[in-house]
């Protein structure tokens, strides 16, 4: 992929393209259950958005929850970090249901990159569970339960920020 962005996970600057079809997504997803069912149960689940909704859904049909909030924070701009914005926190009943430190609350992510968005979460809610489906090092001591680990030069390419596309040749330089 070529932009004109330069984060070290950019692919353009080295880093590794890393890309995650659906089917792959849901069996990570799935498998990341399987972990959870066996440390739960767990009073509701809170996405943070917008990446954490899609992980969120799956594991929430699979441990059959249906109490779901959201916490919304936005950092990136594409591959680029800039400050943490906390646009929602998490719902009063919600934080009532984990006596108020999130006990009992799994808390969902697509990734932890640096762990910044992460460190925040858990800040509001240290006794929840936190899982994200994908983890690079630096994020990785934030995460309770995840699946795949990835190098910190990687770059995660999720389902829903791509498309299908022509592909040059690996020997002509494809990544
Ligand atoms: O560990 P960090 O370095 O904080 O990065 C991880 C966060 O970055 C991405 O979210 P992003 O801020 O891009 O927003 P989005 O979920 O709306 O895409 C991802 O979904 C994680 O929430
Ligand atoms: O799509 C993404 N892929 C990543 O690797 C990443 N890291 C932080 N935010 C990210 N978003
Ligand atoms: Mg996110």
């Amino acid at each position: 992929m070529v932009n004109n962005h330069s984060e070290p996970g950019a692919p353009e600057r080295g880093g590794k393209p890393f890309p995650v079809s659906w089917d792959q997504f849901h069996r990570d997803c799935r498998a990341l259950t399987w972990r959870l069912n066996e440390v739960g149960p767990f009073h509701a689940i809170i996405a943070i958005t917008r990446g954490g909704l899609v992980p969120a859904a799956i594991v929430a049909r699979e441990l059959g929850l249906r109490v779901i909030d959201t916490v919304c924070v936005a950092s990136y701009d594409h591959d680029q970090q800039g400050e943490l914005r906390v646009l929602k926190g998490v719902s009063a009943d919600i934080a009532k249901l984990g006596g108020g430190t999130g006990k009992g609350l799994l808390i969902v992510d697509d990734l932890v990159d640096t762990g910044k968005t992460g460190r925040l979460v858990r800040e509001m809610l240290p006794d929840a569970h936190f899982a994200a489906v994908y983890a690079k090092p630096q994020g990785r001591p934030l995460v309770d339960t995840f699946i795949t680990e990835v190098s910190q030069d990687t770059w995660i390419h999720f389902p829903w920020d791509t498309a299908l596309s022509f592909q040059p040749p690996i020997r002509d330089g494809a990544g």
